[in-house]
């Protein structure tokens, strides 16, 4: 009988090794891949780092075997590179704050890793993120939120395309965090009490200006801190050390709370403001990418939970489709530190994710901050 092949992505980590042995409990035939994309090995000091340094292929290639799957290794750190880091430092370079793992999943993983995989035959590519992916009524698929309510990945994902999302297998978003390390221990696999990987795979201090500088040989240029009349506060070291509603590290003393509220790229101030300062009722968005529905006709709108971080519980809003593919987001109540770069996601009541698209601006127009 012939069984699906699915390649899973592997990672090192504990997720995606129970990934791969539930897809073989299920009966595919299971091939594990994984991505080189970022090795800092320049000076052979950090050939370590990130999610497939030596000890990630090596816990991947070890629980391969215990598996009794194929298993190889593949270059992506050109794509990777060209995708993703040129994008990230782009970004900073620009005042906005990026997402990484965003452009990585839909662009390396998916359309990399699917294409490498289908051309070699295979039916599916699979990972260990906690989502769900379903083939709803009105024959789209959409992803769903994960069962687990600790860990849910959907907001790092909405950028999968229809046809993507229709290859893709996510076998460990149906359980609890817990239950797939339950599951790891019992079949003795190395990577049951591995932590969780870090934020971003490829910086490892968080110390974004420095790996900037690094990698372009750009110094952040110092320039000021301004209130939103244009006053001078004082000096920043440079616009990529900073993020909206940022408190900590500023450097800056003024006698009350002070916290990121713009940065202007084209005039190099980091604008300062209260908390209250960094609430927002709505915001602007581009690069839309809707998933459990076709789309919003210009001036058509929806109703939905939008979440504007990773770690956001979420807020309803009304969606608006505007002129030339943007879209106006007015929330039920306000939300802290509308980020430009970092993506807002639409989420309808069963969780299912209705689209999402990148953050271009928030509102200015502010009603009174909800307590
Ligand atoms: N370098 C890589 N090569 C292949 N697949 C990868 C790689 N990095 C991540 N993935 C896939 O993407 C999924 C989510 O990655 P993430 O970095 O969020 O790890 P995680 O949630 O800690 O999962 P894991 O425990 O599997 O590392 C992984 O489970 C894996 O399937």
């Amino acid at each position: 009988m012939y069984k699906k092949k699915v390649v899973v992505g592997m990672s090192g980590g504990v997720d995606s090794s129970v990934a791969a042995y539930l897809l073989k409990e299920q009966g595919y035939d299971v091939i594990g891949v994984t991505m080189q994309i970022w090795q800092d090995d320049k000076d052979g000091k950090n050939s370590d780092a990130g999610c497939c340094g030596l000890s990630a292929v090596e816990d991947a290639r070890r629980v391969a075997d215990k598996l009794d799957i194929p298993y190889y290794v593949m270059n992506f750190k050109d794509e990777f590179k060209n995708k993703v880091i040129d994008y990230f430092i782009d970004e900073y370079m620009k005042g906005r704050t990026p997402n990484p793992c965003i452009v990585c999943n839909r662009y390396i993983k998916w359309e990399n890793l699917l294409d490498k995989s289908l051309n070699i035959g295979c039916d599916y590519i699979a990972t260990g993120h906690y989502a769900r992916v379903s083939l709803l009524p009105n024959g789209r698929y959409a992803l769903k939120v994960s069962k687990s309510a600790l860990k849910d990945q959907t907001y790092a994902l909405y950028k999968l395309t229809q046809k993507q999302l229709s290859r893709t297998l996510m076998p460990v978003g149906g359980y609890e965090k817990e239950q797939i390390r339950q599951i790891a221990r019992q079949i003795n696999l190395r990577t049951a009490n591995k932590p969780d990987s870090q934020e971003i795979c490829f910086v490892s201090d968080k110390n974004y200006a420095a790996f900037i500088e690094e990698n372009t040989g750009i110094k952040p240029e110092e320039g000021s801190f301004v209130d939103a009349s244009g006053k001078v506060l004082g000096k920043h070291r440079g616009i990529s050390r900073y993020t909206i509603g940022q408190r900590k590290g500023l450097g800056i003393a003024l006698g009350y709370p002070v916290f990121v509220k713009e940065i202007r790229a084209d005039s190099n101030e980091v604008v300062l403001g209260t908390d209250f300062d960094v609430y927002s009722n709505s915001l602007t968005a581009d690069s839309v990418n809707w998933m459990s529905i076709e789309g919003l006709k210009e001036g058509e709108s929806l109703r939905a939970k939008a979440k504007i971080r990773y770690s956001h519980k979420g807020e309803y809003c009304t969606v608006k489709a505007d002129i030339d593919g943007k879209i106006s987001v007015s929330f039920d109540s306000p939300v802290r530190a509308v980020t430009p770069g970092q993506a807002v996601v639409f989420y309808d009541e069963e969780g299912y994710v209705i689209g999402g698209a990148s953050i271009l601006n928030s509102g200015t127009e502010r009603k009174v901050k909800a307590v």
